[in-house]
């Protein structure tokens, strides 16, 4: 079961959302008052086909379905879907918007697609462990976290829509002065490609946002762990998020240990 064989689906639900990008955007808002436009459908009907077509067995929990939030999971395979992440990026035409698939086991994201088509920027984790940013003439570099030495500054990436006082306050706790804004998940994806060494995320966030993120950061050397250092897990109740810390081992041993 190899992602790679979603890349075309991916690519293609890329062209859909830029096609809709470069037009006025009509925004409509769901219960819970979060934005939702014609693309996060449309690229949730593409993604979703192109899924069940190559791995029709695999049970896929997608961010604009709510009936798949319903499903029961246990420890078995599943896909976690967000068709754009970052709508708000998307709105403000920021680029800054991600198409998302994970795929989790035994709780733990394993492999994972994230595409940022405004920025040509496709970063993908796959199950055999390769790991590598593929640019749109599929030239392909592989991806690895920062190895800082004990006294260099650390840089952190954080929300550019959705910030917080915790995470200012985990900031000038930990000493950070350099601080870049980005939406969506590609701040993971900054992370995997050494980047930058740490996003701290006080403020809500539901699985689907940080599958596929992860898994690339996870396959770059990096890590995903709560706030007390302990593994941050998938198919929790509601597909709800704790706060989290994403980082390379350097910024996990000056920080969390
Ligand atoms: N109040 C809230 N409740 C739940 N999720 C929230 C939220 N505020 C932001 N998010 C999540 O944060 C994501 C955006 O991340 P960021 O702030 O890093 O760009 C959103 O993804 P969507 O844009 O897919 O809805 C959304 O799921
Ligand atoms: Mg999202």
């Amino acid at each position: 079961m190899r992602l790679e064989n979603l890349i075309a689906t991916v690519r293609d639900a890329g062209r859909k959302a830029m096609e809709i990008y470069d037009l006025n955007i009509d925004v409509a808002y769901k219960a819970d008052q979060s934005p939702v436009t014609e693309a996060d459908l449309a690229v949730d009907a593409i993604l979703t086909k192109g899924i069940a077509d190559q791995f029709p067995t695999c049970p896929m929990v997608t961010e604009e379905q709510a009936d798949t939030h319903n499903l029961d999971i246990g420890s078995g395979r599943f896909f976690l879907v967000d068709p754009i992440d970052g709508t708000k990026e998307f709105i403000k035409k920021t680029g800054e918007f991600t198409i998302n698939i994970g795929l989790i086991e035994n709780g733990l994201p394993i492999a994972g697609i994230v595409y940022a088509p405004a920025l040509g920027r496709l970063f993908i984790a796959d199950t055999d462990g390769s790991c590598y940013e593929l640019d749109e003439n599929d030239q392909r570099k592989d991806l690895r976290v920062r190895d800082c030495t004990d006294d260099s500054a650390l840089i952190a990436v954080a929300s550019r829509s959705h910030n917080t006082p915790e995470t200012q306050d985990f900031l000038d706790k930990n000493k950070i002065s350099d601080c870049v804004s980005a939406g969506s998940s590609l701040k993971f994806c900054v992370l995997a490609a050494g980047e930058a060494d740490i996003y701290p995320r006080f403020g809500p966030t539901m699985e689907w946002d940080t599958a596929a993120g992860h898994a690339v950061l996870s396959g770059a050397g990096g890590q995903v762990v709560n706030i007390d250092g302990s593994p941050f897990k998938y198919g929790k109740p509601d597909f709800r998020n704790p706060n989290f810390i994403a980082c390379s081992p350097h910024a996990f041993k000056r920080c969390l240990s």
